[in-house]
C-alpha cells in the first residue's frame, strides 16, 4: 500500500458493541480523503484510532509519519486566554517558533489583535482556531472532525483554498463532513462508513462528472445502507 496513513482490518468495541467492523483504509501525500457517514456511523471513533486517542480492539493502524495535526471531536482550548495565547500554549508543547502565530490568525481569518478570551468565540471563529491550531506545528498528516462545522461561506472558500495549498505542499489530509456540496470538490478519495462498516472507498474523480444532485443522492443512498 505504502500510504501515509494505512488502517488494515480496524474493529472498536465499546462494551461488547463493535462499533467499526473491520476497517481498511490508505491515504497518500498530497491528497484530501473525506470519510462519510449519517450520526453514529463510526467516524469520529476511527478518527480517534487514527489520532491515538483510542485504541483500537484489533487490527493495525500505521502512520509513516510522527507530526501529525488533529482535532476531533469538541475541540478543547484555554477558554480564558485569547486565540494568540493558546496558539502560544501550542508551539510550546510542540517546541516550535511563535513566530508563526500572527500569519496563521491571518490565515483563518482571524484578527491577530483580539484580545477576547476564547470563550466569547463564535462556532466559526472557534473552528477558525482549530484549523491554525492544527496546522501551526508544521504537520505532514492533517486530521480534522468535520473542519466544515460553523464556518460561513467565506470560511468554506478559504479552507478549500488551504486545502490546495496544502495538498500542493505533499501534507496528507483526512477530514469529515455532512457538507456534500463541498465533498464533490475537495476530496480525492472518499471513504463511506455505515453501521461501523466501510460500504465505499472510491476516487473522487469517478464522480467528477456527476451533477451535485446525483452525486448527493449516490452518497447518500451509501450512508442509508441503500
Ligand atoms: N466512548 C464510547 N463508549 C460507548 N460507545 C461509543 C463511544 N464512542 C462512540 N460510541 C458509539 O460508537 C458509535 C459510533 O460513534 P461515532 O461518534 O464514531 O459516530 P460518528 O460517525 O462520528 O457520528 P456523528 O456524525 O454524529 O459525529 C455510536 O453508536 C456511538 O454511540
Amino acid at each position: 500500500m505504502n500510504g501515509l496513513v494505512e488502517v488494515k482490518d480496524v474493529r472498536k468495541n465499546y462494551n461488547g458493541n463493535e462499533v467499526l467492523k473491520g476497517i481498511d483504509l490508505v491515504a497518500f501525500p498530497g491528497e484530501v480523503l473525506v470519510v462519510l457517514g449519517k450520526n453514529g456511523a463510526g467516524k469520529s471513533t476511527l478518527f480517534k484510532l487514527i489520532g491515538g486517542l483510542a485504541e483500537q480492539t484489533s487490527g493495525e493502524i500505521q502512520l509513516n509519519q510522527n507530526n501529525t495535526g488533529f482535532s476531533i471531536n469538541e475541540p478543547v482550548f484555554y477558554e480564558h486566554l485569547s486565540g494568540w495565547e493558546n496558539l502560544a500554549i501550542h508551539c510550546q508543547y510542540y517546541n516550535v517558533s511563535e513566530e508563526k502565530i500572527g500569519y496563521w490568525l491571518k490565515k483563518v481569518g482571524l484578527s491577530v489583535e483580539n484580545q477576547q478570551p476564547v470563550k466569547n468565540y463564535s462556532l466559526g471563529m472557534r473552528q477558525r482556531l482549530v484549523i491554525a491550531r492544527c496546522l501551526i506545528h508544521n504537520p505532514d498528516i492533517l486530521l480534522i472532525d468535520e473542519p466544515l462545522n460553523g464556518l460561513d461561506p467565506k470560511g468554506i472558500k478559504d479552507f478549500r483554498e488551504l486545502l490546495q495549498e496544502l495538498k500542493e505542499q505533499n501534507k496528507t489530509i483526512i477530514i469529515s463532513s455532512h457538507i456534500l456540496s463541498e465533498v464533490q470538490s475537495i476530496a480525492n478519495r472518499i471513504v463511506v462508513l455505515y453501521e461501523g462498516k466501510m460500504v465505499l472507498q472510491t476516487l473522487a474523480k469517478d464522480f467528477s462528472t456527476e451533477s451535485p444532485t446525483v452525486f448527493e443522492n449516490k452518497m447518500i443512498n451509501w450512508m442509508e445502507g441503500i
